[in-house]
């Protein structure tokens, strides 16, 4: 939705008391926020009906994004306001570098991809894009303008994983793990702080900067949903 048609987060409040900035945030950006938590690459994962050569694909080009997320988390933990918001953001960025590059590491082996590849691969132009808009919020904009963008991003996996993992589990484990790892209580417990800490953050800032995390937020959720399609749509062809 263009900023000029969008429903203020103060009248969104108005309407909603109960509903907080985060709440605004998916709202705002509806039908992206639907296409990326709902989509079909995500329940191939559940379903254990992923072709192999497009899960591949995934995992390369999000390997290079994780790298990229690692950055950002580091700007992020330079420019928390608190410790407790350091500590936050510093232990996850700790989870995805030790437990979560261990996940890639052991899925590539058992897929046969070399270290040489996925350590040098160059990003394909929709991984560029969402990588850019998460260095660049968090490394050049403001503390919230890099909270909005993490908090899609992690929560909208956190939506998809604890669907699926009420499925039973693939049998492939890297694809059993990846549900796992945004499903279990830890990952659960730190989306649920972003949240807070987006609904702490959101309400105090003018409303031209709300406007501007809306904006970050949807197209944080456009190019998520691109990132599934592009591993997703190539697989009639390889
Ligand atoms: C593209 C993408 N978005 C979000 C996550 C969750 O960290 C991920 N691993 N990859």
């Amino acid at each position: 939705m263009a900023s000029n048609s969008r429903l203020s987060f103060q009248d969104f409040a108005a309407q909603t008391p109960s509903a907080g900035f985060s709440d605004w945030l998916a709202a705002n950006a509806g039908p992206s926020w639907a296409a990326a938590t709902d989509h079909p690459f995500t329940k191939a994962i559940g379903d254990d009906t992923m072709p192999t050569a497009a899960y591949v694909r995934y995992l390369i080009e999000d390997y290079t994004f994780v790298i990229d997320l690692c950055s950002t988390l580091g700007y992020l933990v330079a420019k928390a306001p608190s410790m407790q918001s350091k500590a936050k953001l510093s232990a996850f960025l700790a989870l995805v570098t030790s437990e979560e590059n261990d996940y890639f590491e052991r899925s590539f082996a058992a897929l046969g991809v070399p270290k040489e590849t996925y350590q040098t691969a160059a990003q394909g132009p929709v991984t560029r894009q969402f990588s850019d808009l998460l260095l660049q919020s968090a490394g050049k904009g403001t503390y919230a303008d890099g909270l909005a963008c993490l908090l899609c991003a992690e929560w909208v996996y956190l939506v998809w994983g604890l669907r699926e993992a009420q499925k039973p589990r693939p049998t492939h484990f890297y694809l059993a793990e990846w549900i796992d790892l945004h499903a279990v209580p830890g990952f659960q417990d730190f989306v649920g702080w972003l949240r807070t800490e987006m609904d702490n953050t959101g309400p105090d800032l003018d409303p031209a900067a709300q406007d501007r995390l809306a904006d970050l937020f949807e197209n944080m959720c456009r190019l998520e949903v691109a990132f599934f399609d592009a591993a997703w749509a190539a697989q009639d062809g390889k």
